[in-house]
């Protein structure tokens, strides 16, 4: 149909269309029409993924300047400097949505700033220990690949492919963790008593990363709408339950205790059965009142200030 016939079209008739299209599996790009609470959820989905690998950066810059040999240290310096990278493929793909509604990027750091713009709870925690910074690259990271392999045939065809590309190399980070979990596993006792306590302190707030089961929790809930259009496939509580399926017997197998006595697998009901975190722990943290919630955002001002001549030079060439 030909963009003058397709404008004609009622909004009922325009949505029709567009199911169609989602339903059969199409690609929706940047310049097609889409419905309003499309852009929306895509423009909250995506822009907190961006800002979350930005500010995800930096628990395990930390440890740049005091990892424990020059191979780790060499190897987090990439990992690092791969997070940043998929913070800006990510911004970038959020750039076109956010055009039509007169917003920019640099509307969304300001975003950030304020509050409004959230991300993700896991970042806002402390990384004392090298165990922790290993915990970030085999769990953190391994958590992220289950959420965002849920979203490999996205309908929003940019967002998909930056998917392809950044879970390529978030699977290099999980295996650059479990690199640094082994060492530690096969330790001393104090490397594994380390070990141990960062996986404590971690806990919990892994179970968080993947959300809320249902909106009881926050009050607000998207999975349905990104369901219905095929943004991703799973539900918060069925990639948490992956999570435990995956990781559970090989946390239990390299000799470490799950930090939830009460936790099993159910046979009859097909699930694992575990202690909740504190879900209003989780609202506190992620409005920007977990222990390195400000901290961290005043590093990553500081950075966006001293750099605002880069973004002035580019602007005016
Ligand atoms: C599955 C989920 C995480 C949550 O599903 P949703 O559909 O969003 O759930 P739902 O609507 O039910 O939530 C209700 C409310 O709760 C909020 N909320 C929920 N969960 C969280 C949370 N964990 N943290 C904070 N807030 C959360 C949510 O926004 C909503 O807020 P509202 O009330 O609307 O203001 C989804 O955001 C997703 O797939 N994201 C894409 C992948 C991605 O972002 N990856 C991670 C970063 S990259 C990475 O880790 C790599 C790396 C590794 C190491 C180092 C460096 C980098």
């Amino acid at each position: 149909m030909s963009l003058a016939g397709f404008n004609q079209l009622t909004e009922q008739e325009k949505m029709d269309r567009f199911m169609e299209r989602i339903e059969k599996g199409d690609k929706i790009e940047a310049d097609d029409w889409m419905p309003d609470d499309y852009r929306m959820v895509l423009i909250k989905l995506i822009s907190m993924h961006g800002i979350s690998e930005i500010m995800g950066a930096l628990p395990e810059k930390e440890w740049v300047p005091k990892a424990p040999s020059l191979q780790k240290k060499l190897g987090i310096m990439a990992k690092v400097q791969d997070e940043m990278g998929h913070g800006q493929l990510l911004l970038r793909v959020v750039e076109d949505l956010l055009e039509p509604l007169g917003k920019s990027r640099e509307d969304l750091m300001e975003d950030l700033f304020t509050g409004e713009l959230k991300f993700h709870n896991v970042f806002h925690m402390p990384s004392p220990t090298w165990g922790d910074a290993g915990m970030i690259a085999w769990l953190v990271d391994g958590a992220a690949i289950m959420t965002q392999t849920n979203m490999l045939q996205a309908s929003y065809g940019p967002y998909a492919r930056a998917l392809h590309r950044i879970c390529a190399e978030e699977v290099f980070h999980a295996q650059h963790g479990e690199s640094i979990i082994m060492a530690l596993a096969e330790g001393t006792g104090m490397q594994k008593k380390m070990l141990q306590e960062s996986l404590n302190r971690w806990w919990e707030s892994l179970l968080m990363f993947f959300g809320p089961a249902t909106a009881k929790t926050t009050g607000t809930s998207k999975q349905d709408l990104t369901i219905k259009y095929r943004i991703r496939t799973k539900t918060n509580e069925q990639l948490r339950q992956d999570f435990f399926t995956k990781y559970v017997p090989r946390v239990l197998a390299i000799g470490l205790q799950l930090p939830d006595e009460t936790m099993y697998f159910d046979q009859e009901k097909g699930e694992w059965i575990y202690r909740q975190p504190d879900w209003a722990e989780f609202k506190n943290i992620i409005a920007n009142n977990g222990p390195m919630s400000k901290s961290r955002l005043r590093l990553r001002k500081i950075a966006y200030e001293n750099n605002q001549w880069v973004r002035e030079a580019l602007a005016n060439p």
